[in-house]
Parts: C-alpha cells; sequence; structure tokens
C-alpha cells in the first residue's frame, strides 16, 4: 500500500465498522494507531494492515478513561511522528427498554460513547495544534465522530444509546466551530443498520423476544432502508474515507448520513 504520509487513529478498530475504517484508511495510504480495549483484536486488525503492506501500531485505552487515551494517542505518535486524522469510532450499544435503565448503564454509556469522544478530540488537538496553518481555512487536523441514524430520531429501546449519539452531533458541532480557528475540522459519520457484532446484539435481542432469528432479527431494520439492505462497515469506511481525505477539506461541523436512503415513521 502506498503511504500519504499522513497518520490516523481508530478508536474502536478491533472489529466493526472501526475495522473497516481501520483497513481503509490504510489502504488511502495512512498510518494507522489501532486503539481499542481488546488488545487481542487491536492486534490482529494492525497485523492485518501489515499483511497487506500498509503501517500500523495497536494500542490499548479504555476510551472512558481521559489518563489512557491521552497516553495511547501520544504513543501513536511517537511511534509514526504526526497525527492527522483522529477518529473517535469506539461505542457501546446496549438494547434499554425506558423503564429498565440504571444510573449504573447510563453512567457506562455516556462514559464511553460521550466521554470517549471529548478524550479522543482533546488527545487529537494537543498534536494537532503543533502545526499551524498557513493560511486561514487550510486544513492541519481533522475529527471524524461516530454518530448514527439514531442520533436524529427516535428508535426503540435506544433511549440511552440514542441520545448520546445526538450529544455526539452537538459535540461535532461545537467543536469544528471552537477548533476552527486553529485549523482543525469537525464532522460525524451517522450510520443507518450495519452489519456488526453491536447491531448483530440488538437484533438478537428482539429476535429472542419473538422467537425468530438473528437474520429476522436483522429484516425488521432493513425493512425501513430504502436502498433494501442493511449496510457493511466497509459502506462506512468508503464515507469515512472520504471525511478524512482532502476532498472534505472546506467542509466542519456536519453529520454524513449513511443509512441507505431510512424511511422514518
Ligand atoms: N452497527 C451499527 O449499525 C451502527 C453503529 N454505529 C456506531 O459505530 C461505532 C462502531 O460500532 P460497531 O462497529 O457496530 O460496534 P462493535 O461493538 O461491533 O465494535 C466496537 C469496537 O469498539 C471497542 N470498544 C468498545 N468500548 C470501548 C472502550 N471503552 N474503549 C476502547 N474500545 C472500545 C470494542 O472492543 C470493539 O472493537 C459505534 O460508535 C456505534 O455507535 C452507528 C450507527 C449504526
Ligand atoms: C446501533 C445503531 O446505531 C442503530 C440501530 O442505529
Amino acid at each position: 500500500m502506498p503511504t500519504n504520509g499522513k497518520v490516523a487513529i481508530v478508536t474502536g478498530a478491533g472489529q466493526g465498522i472501526g475495522l473497516a475504517i481501520a483497513v481503509r484508511l490504510a489502504s488511502d495510504g495512512f498510518a494507522i494507531g489501532c486503539l481499542d480495549y481488546d488488545t487481542d483484536t487491536a492486534k490482529k486488525a494492525a497485523d492485518t494492515i501489515r499483511a497487506g503492506g500498509g503501517e500500523a501500531l495497536d494500542v490499548k485505552a479504555d476510551v472512558s478513561q481521559r489518563d489512557q487515551v491521552l497516553r495511547a494517542v501520544d504513543e501513536v505518535v511517537a511511534r509514526f511522528g504526526r497525527l492527522d486524522v483522529m477518529v473517535n469510532n469506539a461505542g457501546l450499544g446496549p438494547v434499554t427498554p425506558i423503564e429498565d435503565i440504571t444510573p449504573e448503564i447510563y453512567r457506562k454509556v455516556f462514559d464511553v460513547n460521550v466521554g470517549g469522544t471529548y478524550w479522543g478530540i482533546q488527545a487529537a488537538v494537543k498534536h494537532f495544534k503543533a502545526r499551524k496553518p498557513a493560511r486561514k481555512g487550510d486544513v492541519v487536523g481533522k475529527i471524524i465522530n461516530a454518530s448514527s441514524q439514531a442520533g436524529q430520531v427516535d428508535n426503540p429501546d435506544l433511549a440511552v444509546y440514542g441520545a448520546t449519539k445526538f450529544a455526539i452531533r452537538g459535540i461535532t458541532q461545537t467543536a469544528a466551530r471552537d477548533l476552527a480557528p486553529l485549523g482543525i475540522t469537525a464532522n460525524a459519520y451517522c450510520p443507518g443498520i450495519v452489519r456488526t457484532p453491536m447491531m448483530e446484539g440488538i437484533a438478537q435481542k428482539v429476535a429472542d423476544e419473538n422467537g425468530k432469528s438473528l437474520e429476522w432479527g436483522l429484516e425488521q431494520w432493513a425493512r425501513n432502508v430504502a436502498l433494501g439492505r442493511i449496510s457493511e462497515p466497509e459502506d462506512v469506511a468508503a464515507c469515512v474515507s472520504y471525511l478524512a481525505g482532502p476532498d472534505s477539506n472546506y467542509m466542519t461541523g456536519q453529520a454524513l448520513i449513511i443509512d441507505g436512503g431510512m424511511v422514518f415513521n
């Protein structure tokens, strides 16, 4: 794989959408920091990229822990010498009927999904600030955050998860405004229904409640998709490739919806 001389970090790179983004950005020429709290899957992701001729380093951090995120990002910068793109992708998506929400689940999901986004932004900005834009509007660093279609509209039994994804859109818009003078853009990607372990967990719960299969559970979500199929992680990674690359340099504060045209009530 050719290198474009740039470095990207992807959180939650061990599986699902994060893995697909890491592999795609490596094929775009980025050296990749594969960050995950699961050291085995992070290592596998980095091994996969290196086996394909790319450059990668696996780093361990729980994104809900600010000090761990700062340390892991420093580690990647120490290895590759710079940072250009930070993809705050790691997240949790538990099914939480509204009456079952506990303080513990609320705290945990917000700490990972929202806290992890704050800490990833802070860790990246520290390094982006090492470069000054030569001219007003030049881009020296890009923040890309994972929101969701569940950050646009209501979804059944996802009150905690959905709230974090609405919050991430808000954080992205504010970060875009606050960080623009430093030459840093911030955008979010909003997948629809993506076949990953997270989504399979959500679909399986509905399937179990109805005595049906996982495929039936996924099909219930696909019925709302105009294009007629749920997406694969690579569909999302292709759009994140655009957000990470130079063609989106004049775009900031946006939420890119990648949902196959979901039809809402
Ligand atoms: N799968 C879907 O249909 C959709 C997913 N998303 C979002 O995309 C992102 C990725 O989702 P999936 O790939 O489906 O999830 P997944 O559950 O399949 O993978 C998540 C990855 O993040 C890692 N991770 C989780 N908590 C972490 C923590 N505290 N610290 C470090 N790593 C952690 C896991 O080890 C795993 O490798 C999430 O933010 C999710 O909310 C958004 C819309 C739809
Ligand atoms: C998991 C997720 O983000 C959904 C269902 O939109």
